[in-house]
């Protein structure tokens, strides 16, 4: 087993990319062992491209649909290795707050806490990860799967440590560090001048964070991965999104550590350039 092993955990396919694409190419490129979690397979996405529009409205073929974009996204950036939380299809979709989706009984956002706390203990003890990142308390936008995601997190890293927890899921693992991947606050201006409004809550002062990964190296891998979203992004309709995605510094993505030591920085404000700082 590699020495540095980073689990990411998100909510749809396509988030693991946006999010944190860059992140994860760059640990791939330099021989990190890299896995990530996805909470739901996106049955209740919108679909963006219109040869795709038979999906529409048929939330079973939009999550296969997905489980296969997001299996082409991965292998752009080397060998990560997948989980779907629970099995494939445990968890579904939960649709955007307010949506009807929100009250299926498969809907993520009403999984058993215990349930979703057993299924995280089990891929943290398999994969002993000494790096786990995923969303702040806020989901990172307010989605109720992203939100879900986080509390599959934050409430799973103890009883994986806990010999008295579950001890058929595994040998007790102690994740050294867990890091909110975020954004900065000052990329508010940008973000409002798309029309996108109410925003702040979401943004972290950027003297706050903990740690900023410079991976314009690798923003050709993140773009590459999220081209094979077409159900969910259109990379080319010249709107804010695809803007956004288009500049270099859309592969610089930001970090706050909630969990475990924080390693040695650089500047004035001892920012982490690599999220296992002080670990190896
Ligand atoms: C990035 C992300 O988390 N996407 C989610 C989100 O998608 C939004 C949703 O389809 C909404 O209806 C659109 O207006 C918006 O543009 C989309 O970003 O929510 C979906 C439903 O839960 C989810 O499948 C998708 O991955
Ligand atoms: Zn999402």
């Amino acid at each position: 087993m590699s020495d540095r092993r980073l689990l990411l955990v998100h909510a749809h396919p396509d988030d693991e990319s946006t999010a944190t694409g860059a992140t994860m190419a760059r640990y791939c490129a330099d021989g990190a062992s890299v896995s990530l979690v996805t909470c739901t397979s996106g049955e209740l996405g919108e679909v963006v491209a219109d040869d795709l529009a038979h999906l529409r409205g048929d939330p079973d073929a939009l999550g296969e649909y997905r489980r296969g974009e997001i299996r082409a996204a991965l292998a752009e950036y080397g060998d990560v290795r997948h989980h779907w939380l629970g099995g494939p299809g445990r968890w579904r979709d939960s649709g955007m707050v307010g949506d009807a989706g929100n009250g299926s009984e498969r809907a993520f956002a009403k999984a058993d806490p215990d349930e979703v706390t057993r299924a995280m203990v089990e891929i943290l003890r398999a994969e002993q990860p000494h790096v786990v990142v995923t969303y702040d308390e806020f989901g990172g936008y307010g989605h109720p799967d992203h939100i879900g995601a986080h509390r599959a997190v934050m409430t799973s890293i103890d009883p994986a440590a806990d010999p008295d927890y579950a001890p058929e899921l595994g040998e007790p693992w102690q994740v050294p560090k867990v890091y909110w991947a975020t954004l900065p606050r000052s990329i508010l201006k940008q973000i409002e001048e798309s029309g996108i409004e109410n925003f702040e809550p979401y943004t972290v002062p950027d003297e706050e964070l903990t740690a900023v990964l410079d991976g314009r190296a690798f923003h050709g891998t993140k773009v590459a991965a999220l081209r094979h979203y077409r159900s969910q992004v259109d990379l080319d309709d010249g709107g804010f999104f695809a803007s956004m995605v288009a500049r270099p510094e859309f592969a610089i993505e930001h970090y706050l550590l909630v969990r475990g030591d924080r390693g040695p920085g650089t500047g004035h404000l001892n920012r982490e350039s690599d999220l296992f700082a002080g670990l190896v």
